[in-house]
Order: C-alpha cells, then sequence, then structure tokens
C-alpha cells in the first residue's frame, strides 16, 4: 500500500467516525457558516504576486518542518506579507494540523482560506465551511470524475471555490468540468514524493484559460515563479520554503519584495 492509499482509507474511517458524534445539519448550525466567502480565484485573478502560502507543521515527506509555531502568528504574518491567501492543513495523522488550525487562522485574518485535506465526502466540505475556509481542495488522484463533480458542485452550492489538484495528464482529462475554480498541478507526486516543476509547465497547455492555473509544491525561489508565469501560471503554492523559517511571515515577505523587484 502506497502511502496516498493508507491516507485515504484513514479518512474513511476518520470521517464516519465523526458523523457519528456530528450530524451534517449541526454543521450547518455552526456561526460560521452564515459566513461571506471569499473568493481565493478572483484574488489570484487580480493579483500580480499569486502567491498561496500554506500552514504546514510535517508530512510524510519530511518529517517535521516546523512545529513551534501559533497558526494565528503565521497567518497574520502571511497576510501582511501581501500573500492572496492561505493555505490551512487540516489531516491530523500526516501533517499534524487540525479544523481548529482552520478556526483560528480565520479569527486572525480576513484574506481567503483553502482547507487543505483529502475530501471524499460532501462532510468534509460542510466542516470547511463551518470552520471558516473559503476554497477547498479536490485531489484528482483520489476522486473519480463522478466524484469531483458531486463534491465540487456541493462546495458550488456553499459558495466556496474549488481547487482541483492534477498530477499528469489522465487526470486533468478526467477532472475538467465547469464547477472547477483551479486547475492546481502538484509538482510532488504524492505516491513517490518525486519534486519537479516540470509537470506544471508540461500540463500548462493542456489547461484550458477558463480556469485559474496554480502550480503547487516544491517552489523555493522567485525565479522558479517567473518561469511559470510564462506558462500561464496566476498561483503558486508554498508550504515548506515558507515554513521552515522561525517566522514564515518574514520569509513571505522578503520573497514577495524579490519577486516584485
Ligand atoms: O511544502 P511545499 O512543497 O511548498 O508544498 C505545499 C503544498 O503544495 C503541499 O503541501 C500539497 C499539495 N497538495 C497536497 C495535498 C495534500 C497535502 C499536501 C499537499
Amino acid at each position: 500500500m502506497n502511502i496516498l492509499d493508507k491516507i485515504i482509507a484513514d479518512k474513511y474511517k476518520e470521517v464516519a467516525l465523526k458523523k457519528q458524534l456530528i450530524s451534517p445539519v449541526h454543521l450547518s448550525h455552526y456561526p460560521l457558516f452564515e459566513r461571506e466567502t471569499i473568493s481565493l480565484a478572483s484574488a489570484l485573478k487580480k493579483s500580480n504576486i499569486g502567491i498561496i502560502a500554506e500552514h504546514k507543521r510535517r508530512s510524510p515527506s519530511k518529517a517535521v518542518i516546523n512545529q513551534d509555531l501559533n497558526v494565528q502568528d503565521v497567518a497574520c504574518g502571511y497576510e501582511d506579507a501581501g500573500v492572496c491567501g492561505m493555505s490551512v492543513l487540516t489531516d491530523g495523522k500526516y501533517f499534524g494540523g487540525s479544523l481548529d488550525d482552520l478556526i483560528l487562522a480565520r479569527a486572525a485574518v480576513k484574506m481567503p482560506l483553502l482547507r487543505k485535506e483529502f475530501i471524499i465526502d460532501e462532510y468534509q466540505i460542510l466542516e470547511a465551511k463551518a470552520h471558516g475556509a473559503d476554497a477547498i481542495l479536490l485531489i484528482a488522484a483520489i476522486l473519480s470524475r463522478k466524484q469531483i463533480k458531486d463534491l465540487s458542485g456541493f462546495a458550488k452550492g456553499l459558495n466556496l471555490d474549488v481547487l482541483l489538484e492534477v498530477h499528469d495528464l489522465e487526470e486533468l482529462e478526467k477532472s475538467l468540468m465547469p464547477s472547477l475554480d483551479m486547475l492546481g498541478v502538484n509538482n510532488r507526486n504524492l505516491k513517490t514524493f518525486e519534486v519537479s516543476t516540470a509537470i506544471s509547465k508540461e500540463l500548462s497547455e493542456k489547461i484550458p484559460n477558463e480556469f485559474v492555473k496554480v502550480s503547487e509544491s516544491g517552489i523555493s525561489s522567485v525565479e522558479a515563479i517567473k518561469d511559470l508565469k510564462n506558462y500561464g501560471f496566476q498561483g503558486f503554492l508554498i508550504g515548506e520554503n515558507f515554513m521552515k523559517s522561525n517566522d514564515p511571515g518574514k520569509m513571505a515577505s522578503a520573497f514577495i519584495s524579490d519577486l516584485n523587484s
């Protein structure tokens, strides 16, 4: 079993258990459910920076990244740096995140927040909305076309933006549909952890222009972003490069001034 299969097997169990305690109707009565969402896709389109900065404590590919920070401080640092949005990992077992992280980030900042999770059930989309997310991630590698259609349609019904992540042409061709806002190419192969921005460049021309193109993972230089911009990318998802610092906001700020110069 590869790591992705393990994560998904755990996720199905986790969701089934949580549903028994907190019903979908209950989630829809959380106060944040009423909050008007802000579009991450629109923020990216308007920006010439395009950075989505991630909160990530650890990952299966790189055990510990940084466990010493407060998510609210990280969120404020990122917002002050001028990023377009923030990605908050909520998986506990493999990434050390939680829905509490999402709530704390929401309480701290106004910018669009993406719930970074392995979504396999509508229930997790209700959770995202109830904990202050503006956008969700769907991963083509773990979903059928029908699941992508149903889950993205459900998210759109709640005014959440949808970022669909692919890693190869087959996943991309399987996934294209109007209920998606952003198409992300993950430069990291979730099965082997190999990282290369070549895959973003390769797939860019196959992504129709109505979707905002996002390049995800393994981005650690301004040059890489300038290069990817030439291929039509308007969004850049950066985690580890900022999170490895004691002050991710400061790191993001320096990165952005470099990008602007
Ligand atoms: O830390 P990086 O290499 O900058 O990557 C960030 C982000 O792209 C990565 O965390 C990610 C992309 N897709 C995912 C799906 C699930 C969990 C994590 C991810």
